[in-house]
């Protein structure tokens, strides 16, 4: 009976061995073996399980304090080869983290094209940036980013800017206890609405960041859409974004259609509206209301979370703040005494002042990766990259890699006195064609909110020493609960 018991047990061991080293294999059968010999070339790693693939370790290792734990296991399992194959949000993908790799995928359009995972275009939008054809693409951002760049556009909303950062702190300053990220948020959120929308009104401004908010937690976790999951939350809060940017794009359009077109001051929903392709036609409601769920969200979220924690990284290094603060001081001291307020001329002279927004885009690194997809056989430092495969260009690996940043979880921003990275060693906005086009907007909105908070402010953490949560960005888990504190004035 004893004997019979042990055998049942070495059987079922057995059983369970043979069905774990068989389901270790099916995504190296599915995916792996139809590349016949090239599959040799392929650069090491592992599929992992079926379906889930990677996506167990990753998402352990991203709600851990140390999201890096899982590119390290890659490197001690595999080496530091740079390159792994791996099977990431339902895809076969090859995760890139070195510079030159992940310069060449970003740059080389003949290669690679947009890559994001089904469930990110179908939160993000089909006819987005992210899901439409190479030259629809080339055609709308030629529109979109011209609007949003150089020293006429960016002296234009320079104004509107910091009206609204110094009502935003007079209001703070009067509230108590806020979540500061909540509320950067809102600013930020504000600021894009102007640019695109010329729109100020309060009450679709807070309906659409929260509903943001929602679609943002869905972008990375699993496509999961069961009622509870983030995915689900996340389409649901894509519907209602949908059909408020709807009733804007439809009471604009019969705006229009009352009122004389030479009459009213252009933003980006007109020029969206007034667009030919070269038969003539226009983009239809579909197809703005996506470019505009994603300029949107791309263009408020980022500048929130770095501006927050370019914040909470001065405070914590009180010699870093003394120095930029410093400087701020200067700025306004030089000024004549008739001049209100900042210029543009001044914002591109805080020297200091860049290399702690610099730093703070490093250190966090806001997109710690961005996705693409070989548009045929491709080798890659000396790797075949298949055709089809998602390629994961992981910008966080190269802004921590210590041969290019040295102490890299040391937040330094004097590292970049005489420094300038070699090309993809700093990759905050991504390279290439589809490089941010909000980049010198955002920086600009930075460095006015930390002038002022320089010259002015202090924030009063709640819990100064908060767990991160690095999904789906970077944060404090309590959004940053603080008090801002006008300097010298007691509350
Ligand atoms: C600190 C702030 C920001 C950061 C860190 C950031 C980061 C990035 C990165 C890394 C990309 C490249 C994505 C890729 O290669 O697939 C990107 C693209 C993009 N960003 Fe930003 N961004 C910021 C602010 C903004 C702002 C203010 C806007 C709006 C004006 C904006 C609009 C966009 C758009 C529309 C794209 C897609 C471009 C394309 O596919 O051609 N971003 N951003």
């Amino acid at each position: 009976m004893e004997m019979g018991f042990t055998w049942g047990l070495v059987f079922l061991s057995l059983g369970v061995m043979g069905l774990r080293w068989v389901m270790r294999r099916v995504n190296y059968w599915l995916y792996e073996t139809q590349l016949g010999e090239k599959r040799l070339l392929l650069p090491p790693g592992d599929l992992g399980w079926p379906f889930v693939g990677n996506m167990w370790a990753f998402l352990r290792a991203f709600k851990s304090a140390n999201p890096d734990s899982f590119i390290s296991s890659f490197v001690a399992r595999f080496g530091h080869t740079g390159m792994y194959k791996a099977f990431m949000f339902g895809n076969p993908s090859i995760i890139v983290t070195t510079a030159d790799a992940c310069r060449r995928v970003l740059t080389d359009d003949e290669a690679f094209k947009p890559g994001w995972p089904i469930s990110t275009l179908k939160l993000i939008g089909e006819k987005s940036f992210i899901g439409i054809s190479y030259d629809e693409h080339k055609r709308l951002r030629k529109l979109t980013a011209a609007p949003v760049n150089g020293f006429e556009s960016l002296t234009m909303y320079l104004e509107y800017i910091e009206d609204n950062v110094v009502t935003a702190f007079d209001k703070w300053s009067k509230m108590g206890q806020i979540e500061f990220l909540t509320e950067l948020r809102k600013l930020t959120f504000r600021i894009i609405m102007y640019v695109f929308l010329s729109q100020e009104s309060e009450h679709a401004m807070e309906a659409l960041e929260r509903e943001y908010t929602v679609l943002n937690h869905g972008v990375r976790a699993m496509a999961i859409n069961i009622p509870g999951f983030a995915y689900h939350k996340a389409l649901k809060a894509r519907k209602n974004l949908v059909a408020i940017f709807q009733s804007i794009v439809t009471a604009r359009r019969r705006r229009r259609e009352m009122e004389a077109e030479t009459k009213l001051k252009k933003d980006m929903l007109d020029l969206l509206m007034e667009v030919e392709d070269e038969n003539g036609r226009k983009l239809n409601d579909q197809e703005i209301i996506d470019v505009l769920v994603m300029y949107l969200n791309a263009g408020h979220e980022s500048s929130g979370h770095i501006t927050m924690w370019a914040v909470i990284l001065l405070q914590q290094h009180p010699e870093v703040f003394r120095k930029a603060k410093a400087e701020q001081d200067e700025i306004v001291k030089k000024r004549p005494s008739t001049q209100k307020g900042l210029t543009l001329k001044e914002v591109r002279e805080m020297d200091f002042l860049s290399k702690v927004v610099d730093e703070t885009l490093r250190f966090i690194t806001f997109s710690f990766v961005v996705f693409r997809e070989a548009k045929k056989d491709v080798n890659l430092s000396g790797y075949n990259i298949p055709k089809g495969w998602k390629v994961l260009v992981w910008f966080r690996s190269v802004h921590l890699d210590p041969e290019t940043y040295p102490n890299p979880l040391e937040f330094n921003p004097s590292r970049w006195e005489g420094f300038t990275p070699k090309a993809g060693a700093f990759l905050p906005f991504g390279a290439g064609s589809r490089t941010c086009p909000g980049n010198d907007l955002a920086k600009l909105e930075i460095s006015i909110f930390l002038h002022y908070f320089l010259l002015h402010y202090q924030l009063d953490r709640v819990n100064p020493d908060c767990p991160r949560r690095y999904l789906p960005h970077c944060r404090p888990v309590d959004n940053c609960l603080a008090r801002v504190r006008r300097v010298g004035i007691e509350q």
